[in-house]
């Protein structure tokens, strides 16, 4: 890809997806082994997806890229019950993936 964002986000991308090993996360959530999710999650969000719009040139900062992360994540600690491999697979995610993206905390002012 030649644009530079592209690139980069591909990259994070890439990351993120190795935090995912029983690739929980790797396609759009299907009604037939989610019941009732369409109805549950109204924006719904997968890697495959981040993929895509990475690929059409959909997202225009990599805010926008982390924010489709964080849906990804936060829907399924919607969907899936607190203690279910899922929940807790996507809570590892969000903050495994949140460390990545986002710098080190700002030093207190004076150090
Ligand atoms: N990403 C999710 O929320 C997710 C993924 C896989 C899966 N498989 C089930 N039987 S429920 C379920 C939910």
């Amino acid at each position: 890809k030649r644009r530079p964002l592209s690139r980069l986000l591909e990259q994070l991308l890439r990351n993120l997806e190795k935090r995912d090993p029983n690739q929980f996360f790797a396609w759009p959530v299907n009604d037939n082994f989610a019941p009732n999710y369409s109805n549950i999650i109204k924006r719904p969000m997968d890697f495959s997806t981040i993929k895509q719009k990475i690929d059409d040139n959909e997202y225009k900062s990599l805010n926008c890229f982390i924010s489709d992360f964080k849906l990804m994540c936060n829907n399924a600690m919607k969907y899936n019950k607190p203690g279910t491999v899922y929940h807790k697979a996507a809570k590892r995610l969000l903050h495994a993936g949140l460390k990545q993206l986002t710098p080190q905390k700002l030093r207190p002012l004076g150090n």
